[in-house]
């Protein structure tokens, strides 16, 4: 089970609160080629590729439309598994989804990508197969949880660069970046890892080793999805 902050304050747990530090701090390395990607990089840099651009646009709505029905199952997951005090934040990010498909749809009219047309390359139907492996009753929240922060948090961190102070990122570009780079999605982003944390803490040793699996997993599929958008793969 997964108790809410005020429980495991009681039984004197948070002692290792900071698991997913621990795994960002350990897997430096990989979570830098995530989120300062060659690909993000060069928007911040305004020497992007506007084909490619436009192939990342294509693939990430695709991907978003797969992202429901995985948030969906994370949702079911905290109903059955968690106290349920996590469902409000859970449940407004799935409703943050139906405003992020209109916003995919209207940027793919301003880059004349034609939505219809769009079939998913490789490394996207790769990281779709993952996301779908969470229906399964079998995968636990906490695994489930933590697989929802660092998703958000690669393009939180990936898309924050590109507005940070000395960017050259392109004008028309600055809507995209906006979107996940800003202090809102940011703050929503550490919510998130503090419900990761806090179930990570009374997690058992295997479904912790999951977890760090599943973390790692995730890395390897952000770096392969900006692959992707910036060659064909
Ligand atoms: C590939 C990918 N990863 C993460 C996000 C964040 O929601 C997204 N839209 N697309």
């Amino acid at each position: 089970s997964c108790k809410s902050d005020a429980a495991a304050a009681m039984d004197g747990g948070g002692v290792e609160a900071a698991t997913t530090a621990a795994w960002m701090a350990r897997h430096r390395g990989m979570y830098e080629r995530a989120t300062r990607h060659p690909f993000t990089v060069s928007i911040r840099d305004g020497t992007v590729d506007l084909s490619a651009f436009r192939r990342w646009l294509g693939q990430d709505y695709m991907f978003v439309k797969e992202f429901v029905a995985f948030l969906a199952s994370v949702l079911l997951k905290c109903c059955r598994q968690s106290d349920g005090s996590d469902m409000e934040i859970i449940l407004g990010g799935l409703a943050s989804l139906s405003d992020e498909l209109s916003w995919f749809k209207k940027e793919a009219e301003k880059w004349s990508v034609n939505l219809a047309e769009v079939s998913p390359l490789k490394s996207n139907t790769e990281y779709c197969r993952f996301l779908q492996s969470f229906s399964e009753p079998e995968i636990s929240y906490v695994v489930a949880i933590t697989t929802f922060w660092i998703i958000e948090t690669v393009y939180q961190d990936s898309f924050a660069f590109c507005i940070e102070e000395g960017n050259k990122t392109p004008p028309e570009l600055l809507g995209t970046c906006q979107r996940w780079g800003s202090p809102e999605f940011k703050q929503y982003c550490q919510s998130l890892q503090r419900i990761a944390d806090r179930c990570l803490a009374e997690a058992s040793a295997d479904a912790a080793r999951s977890a760090e699996e599943a973390f790692l997993r995730v890395l390897e599929l952000e770096i392969g999805f900006w692959d992707m958008s910036s060659s064909r793969s």
